[in-house]
Formats: C-alpha cells, structure tokens, sequence
C-alpha cells in the first residue's frame, strides 16, 4: 500500500499572459506521508497557493499528475471532483467564512448538508468536542472569539473525516497566542493521524510542523525538517533577499526594462 496521503508528478500550472506566460508551478515533485504536517513557504507570488489549490483538486495543472491517495485527481471530472473535495479533503482558510446567522453547530452541518447528507447531531458534537467547543454548539459566531471562530471553523473541515486537511494560512487573522492554540489544535490532529498541508508566513506557525517546503519561483528549491522558528525565519530571510537582488535591478537595465513594462 502507498503510505503517501497526496504526490504530485512533474505538476506545472501556466497563467497566459499578454507577452509571455507565468509559470506558478514549474514541475513540481513532490511526495507527502499519511501523518504528517507540512508547511508550504515562500516568498510572495512563489507558488504557495497554487500548489496548495492544485493539490487540493481547486485548481487543475496545466501538465503533470496529481494524486491524493491512489485517486489521481487531474482527469476526474469536476462532478466526481466537487464529491471528492466534499469528503476526503478538508479547508481552513485564513478568513474563517462562517455564516453569522447559523449556530456553531449549523456551521458545522454544512458540509454534510451540501454533500446531500442528513447531519449527524454526534458527528457534529464530536467535531466540535475535537476542537474545544462542544458546549458552545448553539452559539452563533458574533457570540465567540476570533480563535473560537477559527475552531468552528476547524470543525466544519474535520466533519467528513478528512485525509487531508488544507489551511491557507489558517492563523492569519488571529493573534499569536490564539494562533497557537490552533497550531497546537491542527498538530495533535496530525498525532491522531491526520495529514496537514498549510501554507504560512509565519515562522512560529512553520515550526509547529514537521517538514516546511520552501517555495520560489514555482519549484521546491529547499526542505527543513522539524525546524525551529529561527532556523524558518533564517532560511526565509535569505529566501526574501534573494527575490529582493532579481526583482529590484539598478541601472541602465533596469531602466529599460521599466520602460518596456506592462502596465
Ligand atoms: N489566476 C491567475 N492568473 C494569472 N496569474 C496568476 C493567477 N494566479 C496566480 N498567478 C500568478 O502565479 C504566480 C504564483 O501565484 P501564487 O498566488 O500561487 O503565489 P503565492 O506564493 O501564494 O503568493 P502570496 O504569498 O502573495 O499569496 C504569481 O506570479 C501570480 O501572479
């Protein structure tokens, strides 16, 4: 049996552009095992959220195969995508995208009511009780904390019982101390045997995983494992700088690239 949770194969995912094209995934390899968490880094307009959307059947590569699981998803249908995406993958965004006029424990339902199933008041219970807040199950978001929030939110992912849960940066919005708390929260998921794939900028949220993937220009150009927050911080600082020296030229060429530059 294959012990990856999800493999990309040569994935390359084009954006057509007047001029040219941009490349945002440029054949990518990458191999990720069932009980792991992952951090995906890079600097801005690397590739973070592409792969993550590739990867996660959101967005469909322009070449080269993905698989979550024995499931290749480049080829499935969006119907047999849109089913898979309902149940064996699950999200946390950054924003928490939960809808004020339900309680917690509507928001939670809502996958399995969008899958066409009839909510199971244990199953709900029990996704909240894995983050926390099953005796706040009838209170509606305006009545919890931005990272209580965030929980709900957790919870609505963890439902279906997820392989593979997705975050785009899934502690942006929260301050630190909460952030940690769903760190902690997302990690002892992976202890349970969940797979975790986010992507961050945040060095302390990097270094709640076990490998970070360092991103630019559309390809893993490094690997950490089991970093500390300074090593991320380091690697990344040295990752920033190097985008800085290509993007920022001086002189003559720079003027004259300046000037032939789209608007
Ligand atoms: N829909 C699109 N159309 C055209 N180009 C796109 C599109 N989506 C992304 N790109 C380009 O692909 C590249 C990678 O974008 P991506 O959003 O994956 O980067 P990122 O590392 O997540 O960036 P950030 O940290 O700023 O969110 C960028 O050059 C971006 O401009």
């Amino acid at each position: 049996m294959n012990e990856s949770a999800v493999r990309l194969r040569s994935v390359t995912r084009s954006y057509g552009r007047a001029g040219g094209e941009v490349k945002a995934l440029d054949r990518v390899d990458l191999d990720i095992p069932r009980s792991t968490f992952t951090a995906v880094m890079g600097p801005s307009g690397s590739g973070k959220s592409t792969l993550l959307h590739c990867t996660a059947g959101l967005d469909r590569p322009t070449a080269g195969q993905v698989f979550l699981g024995e499931t290749e998803l480049t080829g499935l249908s969006e119907k047999r995508l849109t089913r898979l995406r309902g149940g064996r993958i699950g999200f946390v965004f950054q924003a928490f995208n939960l809808l004020p006029s339900l309680t917690a424990a509507q928001n939670v339902a809502l996958p399995l009511r969008l899958a066409g199933r009839r909510p199971d008041r244990a199953q709900v219970l029990e996704a909240l009780e894995q983050v926390g807040l099953r005796e706040r199950a009838r209170h509606r978001p305006g009545e919890l904390s931005g990272g209580q929030q965030q929980r709900v939110a957790l919870a609505r992912a963890l439902v279906t019982r997820p392989e593979v849960l997705f975050g785009d940066e899934p502690t942006g919005a929260l301050d630190s101390t909460t952030g940690r708390g769903v760190l902690g929260l997302l990690r002892s998921m992976v202890d349970d045997g969940r797979t975790v794939i986010m992507v961050t900028h945040d060095p302390v949220a990097a270094s709640f995983a076990d490998r970070v993937l360092v991103l630019a220009d559309g390809r893993i150009v490094d690997e950490l494992y089991a970093p500390s927050a300074e090593r991320v911080a380091a690697r990344m600082a040295r990752a920033d700088r190097t985008v800085q020296t290509s993007s920022a030229p001086t002189g003559a060429g720079a003027r004259a690239r300046a000037e032939v530059a789209p608007c």
